[in-house]
């Protein structure tokens, strides 16, 4: 998906032009009323035109070349928009490779092993995928870790680790795995997958007008009704003036008048930009949401597996007083051996490297699993009479005082010790007595700082939120540089905040990849979901990013601040160039009998049909000259929105004013030169 294509690759050029013709389609162009009028405006001149060449009225090379550059304006107004669907369904093309047909290995009921074709896999199937094996279907990992080959959806060839229990365990069909087995529990029926979404996306299939495309839509539809108006009561003035104007001069003055340029690209500029976060490897199921990234005010992000690594690994057994290492390692170990996430792993594998305890077999023994929740931030288990729970240190705090015991003021300072390093400490308490602390280690990742300082830059408040301790959350928020914090939040807190915000008028997004994310997701107004998420997590948010990263916000709100500007650039533009085209028209109009006109006639145009034509076939070719602006975008810098409207304000309200006319004074006298008019 990383490849990037050239703006102008042959292939999508010949596929566009082919699509322009395709989009004249009135159904389809009625869904864009300026074009629309455009396209009326042509059909009635070509009925003229005909009629014309009987009656023999009419200045017939005049009225042939108006004809053509009018379906010229519309046809480059399709083609604009038919480019930018292009380059997604070149993209389409290649995700249709990787949705191959594969053979799963499904797990009955039985436990045993039959081979399906993937395309008969349902949710809730099992399948083991072994090494060299391609993933049947999307689903969770509910047993194993294995490396993943994703670069079929990313592009991106490095391995990633794929494993059971943890934030990490989605899979997506049609990536391989590169080593070990795992078992997946199938989530989405044939048709419904990662692959079938991505490909619908990027090809524009379920792409609608977002709300504010729908407003700027009904404003030029009616500065185009104004304009018709004038331009249809212009007629008896003109007859009363003894200077009667032609069709093709009036449906000339029109298309000059209504906001042909804008309502050329707009929907192009929509596409584009939502081309430009794929290109990013961001999927965006709504529009909404890239427009609403564009303007966002605070960011929340998550902290274990976001801001850092992710990868909590039990380092150390910190016991306390009275209790010997190898006694809080053997019940750490126990309580740990049924807990499949990552954490729980770790602190088996300790226990074994440096205590010396061996796994042992639960089957035999009679024992009840504890899970761990993000609400209740604890695990643990019941066997044997022992009543073993390891977990957050505020939750064991409550736990012991429900038993009638408390945290010992030694636990307390490995605690503190612990999470002043930035590391997570899990309380251990067996029958209601802490017996001490794991030290979890991870670490921030990479070049955070420099990110959120960029984050900054752009007016956006970084805000950390954690089920981890306040001691812990502080030391990674400031190692991290994020601008605020919230600690011990349970999942519904993570959303509270979110509505908090959003109630003081603010645009929230939010990264995150954990199940417990999923509700706040849901209510950021721009959901970012990691693709190595789980499923709730990704179904929750309203946008995907394939390469798990959480800073990809900057680019997501760089993408949709450019999409913002790209419109408003192009708007200003359009409307300020139609006054080069009234001064070039009106005076052509009624010049002959008003002379006084002639005044306005400033580009000094050689006569009134060589003045029209011009000014038709500069509103044409504008379109054709901003394709690329409208598919690249306006280019974009960290800068203050007001710095940033008053640059555009100059640049494209006034380059909008005198870039036609120049171009139409050049026009008119190619027109001479080659003795058109
Ligand atoms: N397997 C586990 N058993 C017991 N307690 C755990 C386990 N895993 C994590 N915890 C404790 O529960 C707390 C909350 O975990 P949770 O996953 O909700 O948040 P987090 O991962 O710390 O933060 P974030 O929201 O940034 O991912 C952790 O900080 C830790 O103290
Ligand atoms: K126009
Ligand atoms: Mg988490």
């Amino acid at each position: 998906m990383s490849k990037r294509r050239s703006l102008f690759d042959s292939k999508i050029v010949r596929r566009a032009s082919v699509d322009a013709l395709r989009k004249l389609n009135p159904r389809v162009m009625m869904k864009n009323p300026v074009m629309f009028v455009v396209e009326v405006g042509s059909v009635l001149t070509t009925c003229l035109l005909v009629s014309d060449l009987f009656t023999h009225h009419g200045h017939f090379r005049f009225d042939l070349q108006i004809t053509l550059w009018l379906w010229f304006t519309v046809l480059f107004a399709n083609f604009a928009e038919a480019m930018a669907e292009g380059r997604g369904k070149a993209q389409a093309d290649a995700l249709r490779l990787a949705k191959s047909e594969t053979t799963a290995h499904r797990v009955n009921k039985a436990g045993e092993i039959e081979e399906v074709p993937s395309s008969h896999l349902r949710k809730e199937d099992k399948v083991r995928v072994v090494a060299g094996q391609m993933i049947p279907g999307d689903g969770e990992v509910i047993e194993g870790v294995a490396s993943v080959d994703e670069s079929a959806i990313t592009g991106e060839s490095a391995p990633v680790i794929r494993e059971a229990g943890g934030d990490r365990s989605a899979v997506t069909g049609g990536t391989r795995v590169l080593s070990d087995v795992i078992t997946v529990r199938i989530t989405s029926n044939p048709g419904e997958t990662f692959i079938d979404r991505m490909i619908a996306l990027v090809e524009g299939a379920e792409r609608q007008k977002t709300p504010n495309e729908i407003a700027l839509n009904i404003l030029l539809s009616g500065l185009t009704i104004i304009f018709l108006l004038a331009v249809v009561t212009l007629q008896p003035f003109a007859m009363y003036s003894g200077a009667p104007q032609t069709v093709f001069v009036l449906i000339s003055l029109l298309v000059c008048l209504i906001p042909t340029t804008i309502g050329g690209l707009l929907s192009a500029i929509g596409i584009a930009g939502m081309d430009r976060l794929v290109q990013h490897n961001v999927l965006a199921t709504s529009g909404r949401a890239v427009e609403a990234a564009g303007d966002v005010n605070t960011l929340l992000l998550d902290k274990t597996g976001t801001i850092t690594i992710g990868n909590r690994q039990a380092a150390e057994f910190l016991p306390a007083p009275g209790v010997s290492a190898d006694q809080l390692a053997d019940a750490a170990q126990l309580s740990s051996l049924p807990d499949e996430t990552p954490e729980g792993r770790s602190i088996v594998v300790l226990a074994k490297e440096k205590y010396n305890l061996r796994a042992r077999e639960l089957g035999q023994m009679k024992a009840e699993f504890v899970p761990f929740s993000a609400t209740t931030r604890m695990s643990g288990i019941e066997v044997d009479g022992r009543s073993i729970r390891k977990g957050a240190v505020d939750a064991i705090a409550r736990y012991l005082v429900e038993h009638g015991s408390e945290l010992p003021a030694q636990v307390r300072s490995s605690v503190e010790e612990v999470a002043r390093s930035g590391g997570t400490p899990l309380v251990v308490a067996e029958n209601g007595r802490a017996l001490g602390v794991i030290h979890l280690k991870d670490v921030v990742k990479g070049g955070m700082k420099e990110r959120f300082e960029q984050l900054r830059a752009m007016g956006i408040r970084t805000v950390m939120i954690t089920g981890d301790n306040p001691l812990t959350a502080a030391a990674i928020a400031r190692e991290a540089g994020v601008d605020d914090f919230l600690a011990e939040a349970k999942p519904k807190d993570k959303m509270d905040l979110i509505k908090r915000e959003q109630a003081e008028g603010k645009l929230v997004a939010m990264t995150g990849d954990g199940t417990n994310d999923a509700p706040a997701l849901a209510q950021a107004d721009v959901g970012v979901a990691m693709n190595s998420g789980t499923q709730a997590a990704k179904e929750a948010g309203n946008m995907v990013d394939l390469d798990s990263n959480p800073t990809k916000l900057i680019e997501i709100v760089a993408i949709g601040k450019q999409l913002l500007m790209t419109r408003g650039a192009l708007t200003t533009f359009s409307i300020s160039n139609d006054v080069a085209k009234y001064f070039a028209i009106i005076p052509a109009m009624f010049a002959g009998v008003f002379p006084v006109l002639n005044a306005l006639n400033i580009m000094h145009l050689h006569n009134g049909e060589s003045a029209i034509l011009s000014a038709v076939i500069f509103n044409a070719l504008v379109i054709v000259g901003l394709i690329p602006l409208a598919l690249r975008g306006v280019a974009y810098r960290p800068m203050s929105a007001e710095a940033m409207l008053r640059r555009n304000l100059l640049v494209y309200g006034l380059g909008g004013v005198i870039v036609p006319f120049l171009g139409i004074k050049l026009i008119d006298m190619a027109i001479v030169a080659l003795h058109l008019a």
